[in-house]
């Protein structure tokens, strides 16, 4: 378990390795015991697995946690599983003690028999490959001896020591026995002990901790007491506007700063800190980056979770998928596409609106006066950040409208202002790319020319297929036409619905529509609408021939 400390100050550490995701098993292949390093010379004379070996199984970053079960979820065994899928990492769970805890306290602890912990390690530790383990609530001197025992039998990669005692209600979850052997047996083996200002005071045998000197000097004592790297927590620094950790590696003190939010959600905090640590550590990061990784985990966490109001009591939750905020909840009815949103679909363009001299913003209001179900912006000339402005208001006038969004090609504009969705071209980005960076309920459409682009489209996890061009268009260079018979290709063998695009106005999609098409759910238009003195009436005149037809062909 020395292995974080050499990591940290030795060169010899592969950094290259680490930036491309290695995990701390494959870097365990280069730790000897005593956890010293190796060069990477020394590595390749040691024989790399072969190429086939390595191929055969992907070790997954592997963190046990040793800690209490909170009710409320916000910290304990609760916050270091969020922290650790947060963060991509395999979390399990040994569990000492469970608490009967909410926002406003801690009304019962029940603490797990000494032999089911050992048990509980065993069967976790016998059987798993486990990188971290990191410890939270250990509520009884008998449950430190029996992890203490358990780490000697199995060897494990690092060990980061959360020294709970006292929870943020104060509330003692650890009394003064656990300390003496947290001490005793725990300190001498951690790589890193991270306990907040009263635990440092409590661990030091009462020493006042009120200044950043104050946890210098604590820092340097609690290395000596064997933990190979120290963090002394200052979330609770009275009277300063930073939240300030102060880190020490045996060498150097570091003060880590980070503007504190002003939020009530803080419970938590210190499990989810001490859990992201070990989870960076378990990828392979060396220490003082680990630290700083998770401590701006979560500082954004806080920050995301401002808004959200979770318990009555003085301090609640936050939330470590940075999710549960979104307006999105208060607004959305409809998670995913409604075919019928693909009626009347409207295309912006800057050029056209820079033409009429209109704002994207206003643009998409007359054409959702007028009818339009659905709105895409496709803005090819516009910067990045102006993009990214009219985008957030663009969401707001759809959003308050029930009118869904979607973005052109641009998926970090469409992540950025929370889109309902994208919409891309053969040569963007692929969807199941797509997929993969938006999840499972945002729209993806896909422009499709052919049946076979259409059947790749539904095996990629497309929502909708735009197919064009129908008639010839100034709006897209270079863009073929595939005609009506084309479309009726598309539409046949697409199992997901279709809309209709490119030179369709209000003198021919009568004329498409009326093909009667299975899957045909719509016509997208640009310049039928964006290129005309009055977006909304030209909308309604299209609607109207919409409607009709429609009648028509039922
Ligand atoms: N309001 C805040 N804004 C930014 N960072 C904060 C804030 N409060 C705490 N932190 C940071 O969160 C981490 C945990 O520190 P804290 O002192 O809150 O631990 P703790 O008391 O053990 O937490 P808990 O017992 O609630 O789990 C530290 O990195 C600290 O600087
Ligand atoms: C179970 C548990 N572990 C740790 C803490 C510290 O926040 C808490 N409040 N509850
Ligand atoms: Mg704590």
């Amino acid at each position: 378990m020395a292995f974080s400390a050499t990591l940290s100050s030795s060169v010899s550490f592969n950094l290259d390795e680490w930036l491309r995701g290695a995990s701390a098993s494959s870097l365990r292949s280069s730790c000897s015991r005593s956890g010293r390093i190796r060069s990477s010379g020394a590595m390749k004379a040691g024989g790399a697995p072969a190429a086939s070996e390595r191929a055969v199984k992907a070790k997954v970053p592997h963190v046990l946690t040793v800690a209490g079960s909170d009710s409320g979820a916000g910290a304990g065994i609760q916050a270091d599983l969020k922290a650790c899928a947060a963060r991509g990492v395999y979390c399990s769970t040994v569990i000492t003690a469970v608490t009967a805890q909410n926002t406003v306290g801690v009304q019962g602890v029940d603490n797990v028999s000494e032999e089911f912990v050992a048990e509980q390690l065993e069967s976790v530790l016998s059987d798993m490959q486990v990188d971290v383990v990191k410890t939270g609530m250990l509520p009884s001197a008998g449950i430190v001896r029996i992890l203490s025992s358990s780490l000697n039998k199995f060897q494990v990669q690092a060990l980061v020591v959360d020294p709970v005692m006292v929870s943020t209600s104060g509330d003692v979850l650890a009394g003064p026995s656990v300390l003496a052997v947290c001490r005793e047996v725990l300190l001498p083996i951690a790589d890193i002990v991270t306990p907040n200002l009263k635990e440092a005071s409590a661990l030091l045998g009462g020493m006042q901790l009120e200044t950043i000197a104050d946890m210098h000097s604590a820092a340097k004592l609690l290395h000596q007491m064997g933990s190979r790297h120290v963090l002394v927590k200052g979330g609770d620094l009275p009277g300063s506007c930073d939240a300030v950790d102060v880190f020490f590696d045996g060498e150097r003190l570091h003060d880590l700063r980070a503007p504190r939010v002003k939020t009530r959600n803080t419970h938590g905090t210190g499990c989810t800190l001490a859990s992201c640590i070990a989870a960076e550590l378990a990828k392979g990061s060396p220490m003082l980056p680990a630290v700083q990784v998770a401590k701006r985990f979560v500082e954004n966490a806080l920050d995301y979770s401002k808004e959200i109001s979770i318990g009555k009591g003085p301090q609640g939750p936050f939330d470590h998928f940075l999710m549960l905020n979104r307006k999105v909840h208060n607004f959305r009815k409809k998670m995913i596409l409604d075919p019928s949103d693909l009626f009347l679909y409207a295309v912006t363009d800057s050029g056209m609106n820079g033409k009429w001299g209109r704002s994207i913003e206003d643009a998409v209001k007359a054409a959702i006066e007028g009818g339009a179900t659905i709105i895409q912006l496709r803005e090819k000339d516009a910067g990045t950040r102006n993009f990214l402005e009219a985008a957030k208001s663009c969401m707001e006038v759809c959003r308050s409208r029930g009118i869904p969004l979607l973005i052109n090609d641009r998926i970090d504009i469409a992540l950025a202002c929370d889109a309902d969705g994208v919409h891309v071209g053969q040569s963007d980005m692929p969807v199941r790319t797509a997929r993969a960076l938006l999840g499972p309920e945002k729209i993806i459409g896909v422009s499709c020319k052919t049946p076979e682009q259409a059947q790749q489209a539904y095996m990629d996890g497309a929502d909708y297929i735009g197919s064009g061009g129908i008639y010839p268009t100034n709006t897209k260079e270079n863009n073929l036409t595939i005609g009506l018979e084309g479309l009726k290709a598309v539409c046949l063998s697409s199992k997901l619905p279709v809309v209709a695009i490119g030179g369709i106005g209000i003198s021919n999609a009568h004329s498409v529509m009326e093909l009667g098409l299975p899957n045909l759910k719509g016509v997208a238009v640009v310049s039928a609408l964006f290129d005309r003195e009055c977006i909304s009436t030209e909308a309604r005149k299209l609607y109207e021939v919409l409607s009709r037809t429609a009648s028509e062909v039922k």
